[in-house]
């Protein structure tokens, strides 16, 4: 089967000064996907070349086999760091927003999960506790039908129950047949559970990339372990 991403020797480079370095990896259909590592190592950057929003400065990413480029975005459900509606809107209008700009999006599929989430439909987002933000913005990712869905730390300035919660609704929700989803964070043990590869960047390179269970198995180290053990 098509990798649903290859990146191929990738470089970015801003103003002259590189934030990626020679990058390359596939990421099978079908799968979880974590990338860790320092702040400013480049994490935002990939992701943002893999859904099309910047382009490489050389080498090439591919998206479904096709050269990833803005078009890309039909197929990718980007979940960006920062807010993705408007805070006037209640819940239920951000849905109905979500649902008349994509033409993927399933509205069932957001409205069960806002009853999972407790989130009421009439709230403004605007008085919606942080946690509830963060699940709202998770329903907008994962309520559109696309192949890929990235997520920029979306568990980031949230307390643990509610990022165990958040974890928790994210594998019930994934179509693990036909939608992968690819997310950096810097909550490594949270996020160990849902993942099935991870991958870490350090200073704009790709220093490790192996399956979860192979990093049980083979080193017999948890995540945490595997990456300091990397980064040393
Ligand atoms: N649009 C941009 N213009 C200039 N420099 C940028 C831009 N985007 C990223 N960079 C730089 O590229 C490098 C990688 O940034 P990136 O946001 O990908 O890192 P990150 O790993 O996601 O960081 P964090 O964990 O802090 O979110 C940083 O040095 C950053 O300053």
């Amino acid at each position: 089967m098509k990798p649903i991403v290859v990146f191929d020797e990738v470089e970015k480079n801003f103003y002259g000064k590189p934030a990626l370095r020679k990058v390359s990896f596939t990421i099978p259909k079908g799968q979880i996907i974590g990338i860790i590592g320092t702040n400013g190592s480049g994490k935002s950057t990939i992701l943002k070349l893999m859904a099309g929003l910047q382009r490489p400065s050389r080498g090439r990413v591919l998206l479904d086999g096709e050269e990833a480029k803005r078009l890309s975005s039909r197929q990718v459900a980007f979940l960006p760091e920062r807010d993705v509606y408007y805070p006037g809107q209640t819940v239920q209008q951000a849905l109905n927003f979500y649902n008349a700009m994509f033409g993927d999006f399933d509205l069932d599929k957001a409205l069960d999960m806002v009853r999972i989430f407790d989130l009421e439909l009439g709230q403004k987002v605007a008085h919606l506790s942080k946690g509830n933000r963060a699940r709202l913005k998770m329903v907008l990712a994962l309520a559109r039908q696309v192949p890929l869905i990235v997520m920029d730390e979306p568990l980031s300035g949230l307390d643990p129950l509610v990022r165990e919660s958040i974890v928790r609704s994210v594998i019930a929700s994934v179509d693990p047949v036909n939608q992968t989803l690819v997310m950096t964070t810097h909550e490594v043990d949270e996020v160990e559970p849902l993942l099935d590869r991870a991958m870490v960047i350090k200073e704009g390179a790709l220093i490790g990339y192996e399956q979860v269970e192979r990093i049980h198995s083979d080193f017999g180290v948890g995540l945490t372990g595997w990456m300091r053990g990397l980064m040393k």
